[in-house]
């Protein structure tokens, strides 16, 4: 469930407990799914912790809860709202982190929001909002905390990307647009940032992980939203993925990838064979006998309606469109989409 390395990383590494410890750790979109688990996590680490996100009263929660079953005390914590879409505030939050830590070791760009529709059905301002958000938001914060870390020579940038940073599915083109403006960002950044071995640039690339990230993914207009998350059994629980996360950011791995089969069989499939020219016949091959897979799965558990119904798309209008075919009589790209 994570690539080579970080697997390596997890059997002979450091461990988050030696490595994390004391310090200073800033997350984004710490309210919900993965940023709430890694704050659980983080807590029981006995680092201090800095919790962002739009909504005070979320956060306070998850304030609490790592009180309860952490090692940290009130004074440990500091909420923080932020909306990363709001960059003109980003200054002032790092200020504030600054101000009552005194240093900012580790940045987690987390936040972020996904999109279920087809690009046909979708207005253009849900590209232009996963791009504010996704992409420029993270930039934002990340040129705010920079100057400190450079100052200090040391520090980790870690961005929860995603696989779809690396390929692109059907249905939430927008958001694999913003993860590949990421990924494409923080691998140059790291080159930039070459003379300050200090500084570590992390990209972390989950697959399906269970969080509330379906129900609040953007339907078509910025207005509206999937509202639920549908059957998450298929996906990694939440503390695995972070556990795999904190083990990649105790041993400074650049890149990883978490995530379960058939999916990270297909993230290698994709970076080192799919695309050239001579294999397009083995993407179709494979593609085929997933798509058989997935529908044996599927007559045998019946276990959930397809995604794309749920979004409301155009089903039925466009009979002849192999895209259409696939999404109607599977679920394997619905699945695919997070
Ligand atoms: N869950 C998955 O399957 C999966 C897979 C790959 C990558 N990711 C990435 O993981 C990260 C966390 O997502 P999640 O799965 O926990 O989903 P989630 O919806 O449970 O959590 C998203 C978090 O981002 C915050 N957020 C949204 N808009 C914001 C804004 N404008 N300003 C500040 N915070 C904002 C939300 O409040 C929430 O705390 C995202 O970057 C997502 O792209 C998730």
């Amino acid at each position: 469930d994570g690539d080579l390395t970080l697997l390596w990383a997890e059997w002979q590494g450091r461990r988050p407990e030696w490595e994390l410890t004391d310090m200073v750790v800033w997350v984004t979109g710490a309210s919900s799914g993965i940023g709430e688990e890694l704050a659980y996590q983080l807590s029981k680490l006995g680092v201090s912790l800095v919790l962002s996100a739009r909504r005070v009263h979320e956060l306070e929660r998850v304030k609490r809860r790592c009180l309860e079953n952490g090692n940290l005390k009130e004074k440990d914590i500091l909420v923080l709202p932020l909306d990363l879409t709001d960059t003109g505030s980003h200054e002032a939050a790092t200020k504030a982190v600054l101000q009552e830590f005194g240093r900012i070791d580790i940045l987690v760009n987390n936040g972020g929001m996904s999109q279920r529709s087809l690009c046909m059905d979708t207005s253009l301002d849900v590209y232009r909002k996963l791009i504010e958000l996704n992409y420029l938001g993270t930039v934002s914060l990340t040129k705010c905390v920079l100057p400190h870390m450079i100052e200090r020579k040391q520090g980790k940038i870690v961005t929860v990307n995603s696989i779809l940073g690396i390929i692109s599915v059907p249905l939430s083109i927008g958001y694999c647009a913003s993860k590949h403006a990421l990924r494409g960002f923080f691998n140059g950044l790291r080159t930039e940032l070459a003379t300050y071995p200090g500084i570590i640039v992390s990209n972390i690339c989950p697959g399906p992980v269970q969080s509330n990230i379906v129900e609040n993914s953007l339907a078509g207009e910025v207005t509206k939203t999937i509202g639920n998350n549908g059957d998450q059994s298929h996906k990694m629980t939440t503390s695995r993925c972070v556990r795999l996360m904190l083990i990649s950011m105790a041993n400074d791995l650049k890149e990883v990838w978490i995530s379960e089969q058939p999916f990270l069989l297909v993230t290698y499939l994709w970076q080192y064979i799919w695309g050239r020219k001579g294999l397009r016949t083995l993407r179709v091959v494979w593609m085929q006998t997933l798509l058989i897979l997935k529908s044996l799965r599927q007559n045998m558990t019946e276990k959930s309606t397809c995604t794309f119904q749920a979004t409301g798309g155009r089903n039925g209008k466009h009979e002849n469109s192999n895209l259409l075919m696939l999404l109607n009589n599977q679920r394997l790209i619905c699945d695919f989409t997070f």
